[in-house]
């Protein structure tokens, strides 16, 4: 069974009052993960998991899988990069999770889906709020209550120069302290039913703030000022993305308005 997950870029995000959870501004694209899921040979006592073919060690999956307590293996194909800003983590354990819903016939809830691909990204340390984005779609904005969700038809373009580790990310508390007080700030600041143009703009003074883009993601981000368009840094990444251009950076994409779907 197939199913599929957009991708998301988070915009600007910070810890929610509990630690397993964040608030922020996060759009799905439709650049996402696809899982096809079948039984796994016998010989596998846990989950077997693979990104182009190759088996890999894909600790949200493999612990989501794990929970479902199924013999499945999952065969990854992402259209975005692992570990560059994209939730693809989120995305492909997402999407993993409801194929083996439908493979092995389990009686889950979305729902209950939901939240077992969310604990699995806590406790691999790879996510927090991602996988509530790529099960809705759109652009997603939580600020402490009921995230919300808006319809956004937007071109998104992106670059991707290297990887950041989420974990490590999260684990840093310096980085974290920042991002918890620029960030909040950030979202508080947000007009209702912003502009995805607008939630950019405000995500790269927030990148800015914390420290994090690199001369790369700096030169990228002014080549697109400079065509009359907004760019930022996906949360957390080596990655820019863009809207209000066209062809200025190399991958080009658009929000995705629906949430992870069986294929
Ligand atoms: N080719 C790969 N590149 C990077 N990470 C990979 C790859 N294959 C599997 N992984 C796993 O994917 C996860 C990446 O998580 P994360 O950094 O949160 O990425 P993302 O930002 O895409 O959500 C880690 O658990 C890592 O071990
Ligand atoms: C920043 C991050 C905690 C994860 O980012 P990444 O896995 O790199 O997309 C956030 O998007 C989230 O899950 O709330």
């Amino acid at each position: 069974m197939r199913a599929f997950a957009p991708g998301s870029v988070t915009a600007v995000f910070a810890p929610a009052e509990t630690a397993d959870q964040s608030k922020g501004a996060s759009v799905a694209v439709a650049d996402g993960v696809v899982a096809d899921v079948t039984p796994a040979e016998r010989r596998h006592a846990d989950p077997v998991v693979a990104v182009g073919g190759e088996p890999t060690d894909f600790e949200p999956v493999e612990l989501a899988l794990r929970e479902l307590d199924v013999p499945a293996r999952a065969d990854l194909t992402a259209e975005v990069p692992i570990g560059r800003g994209f939730g693809a983590s989120g995305a492909a354990t997402l999407a993993a999770l409801l194929a083996a819903n439908a493979e092995f016939g389990l009686d889950y809830s979305r729902e209950q889906l939901v939240e077992v691909a969310h604990r699995a990204e806590v406790e691999a340390g790879t996510g927090l709020g991602d996988v509530f984005v790529q099960n809705r779609g759109g652009l997603v904005v939580g600020d402490g209550g009921d995230p919300r969700k808006y319809e956004r038809e937007t071109p998104v373009e992106y670059a991707s120069f290297g990887p950041i580790a989420t974990e490590e990310a999260l684990a840093d508390d310096d980085l974290m302290a920042a991002v918890a007080r620029e960030g909040s700030a950030t979202l508080d600041a947000l007009p209702d039913d912003p502009s995805l143009a607008r939630v950019t703009r405000d995500s790269w003074a927030f990148a800015q703030a914390v420290d994090l883009p690199t001369d790369e993601v700096r030169e990228a981000v002014a080549e697109v000022e400079a065509a009359g368009g907004v760019a930022s840094m996906a949360m957390v990444g080596e990655t820019v993305f863009a809207v209000g251009v066209e062809g200025v950076l190399p991958n080009r994409t658009e929000v995705c308005p629906d949430g992870a779907k069986l294929l």
